[in-house]
């Protein structure tokens, strides 16, 4: 009989234990799978264990059984410690993987660590989520029918590629693969600037002296556009300081359109907001089908 693969989680938030839950629930293909986690913060291991997240607890990253696949699942900055704390296992290992919201510094924290780029090394990038953060928020279904974007690297193993890919689709994930350096461009668009300016607006918004009445009478457009407001706080400082090019690059555009807006507004230039406007529906409209296309198949 095939042993089970067995798969270490470190860091069990929300995307840690989703995952953990995912597979748990699924196993791969013919496979059995045996779930392992660690998490810095005192008792959460066991807790995971208590909510179907794990099979077993770790403790101590000294003391482990045989490992065959890591998936890091800490914030971007942590990454490089927890690098070191695993170094003796990452020979043995099939597959080193990461969950983190930027490729580039992850990349660029695993090789300052260990002096190379090790052919287990597959990073990746759950587009899946939500503001809700820790364990006890773990969902199976997180993933599904969500897109995984892999950044595989010249240096890592086809087979490494190859299970990693295995697992994210036996939880439901949409596997794609594009490069390090338009990972980090296209989700600065798509992700760090919505959350840039959800924070902002809020932030604006509740130091206003009547705050109060603000928030009493925001309509839906006010909690559709804040909700990821309340996304975690260490997560995106560690996005924002450590994709700062890809960052600033599109806030730059943005603030240059936001600028003509508000001079038009000032002008009275009606035809300019309406052309902005229409424009903007007419791109909205179509990622709504798309959306709904992606559901559907
Ligand atoms: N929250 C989201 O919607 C998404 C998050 N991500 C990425 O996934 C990663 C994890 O995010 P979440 O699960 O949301 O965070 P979370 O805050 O829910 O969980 C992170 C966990 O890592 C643990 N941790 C921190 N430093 C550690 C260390 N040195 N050693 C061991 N454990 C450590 C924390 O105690 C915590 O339990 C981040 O890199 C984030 O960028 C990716 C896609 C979506
Ligand atoms: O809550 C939401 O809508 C998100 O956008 C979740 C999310 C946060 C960070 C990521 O890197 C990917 C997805």
């Amino acid at each position: 009989m095939t042993e089970p693969l067995n798969i270490l989680i470190i860091g069990l938030g929300l995307i840690g234990a989703s995952f953990g839950k995912a597979i748990r629930a699924q196993g791969l293909n013919d496979r059995s799978v045996f779930v392992l986690g660690h998490d810095r913060s005192l008792g959460v291991a066991d807790q995971a264990v208590a909510l179907g997240v794990l099979d077993q607890a770790v403790t101590d990253l000294a003391d482990l059984p045989r490992v065959d696949v890591v998936v890091l699942a800490v914030p971007v900055m942590a990454i490089g410690d927890v690098i070191d704390d695993i170094k003796p296992l990452i020979g043995s290992l099939q597959v080193l993987t990461d969950v983190g919201s930027v490729k580039g510094e992850v990349v660029r924290a695993v090789r300052a660590r260990l002096g190379i780029l090790p052919g287990c090394f597959v990073p990746g990038h759950p587009i899946a989520g939500a503001e809700q953060s820790g364990v006890a928020a773990a969902r199976a279904d997180l993933f599904d029918r969500h897109m995984h974007i892999l950044t595989p690297l010249p240096e890592s193993d086809p087979a490494a590629v190859q299970l990693i890919t295995q697992l994210w689709q036996a939880i439901g994930a949409d596997v794609v693969e594009m490069s390090v350096e338009r990972h980090d461009e296209v989700l600065a668009a798509t992700s760090h600037l919505p959350h840039l300016l959800a924070f902002s607006l809020v932030d604006t918004l509740a130091r206003e002296s009547d705050n109060r009445e603000i928030f009493k009478y925001a309509a839906g457009g006010f909690r559709d556009f804040s909700r990821i407001a309340a996304s975690d706080p260490t997560m995106w400082h560690d996005i924002f300081l450590t994709n700062k090019d890809a960052t600033l690059s599109v806030l730059r555009r943005f603030q240059a359109d936001l600028t003509m807006l508000e001079q038009a507004i000032e002008q009275g230039d009606g035809d300019l907001l309406h052309t902005v406007f229409t424009r903007a529906k007419s791109a909205r409209d179509h990622f709504t089908q798309m959306l709904a296309e992606r559901q559907k198949d």
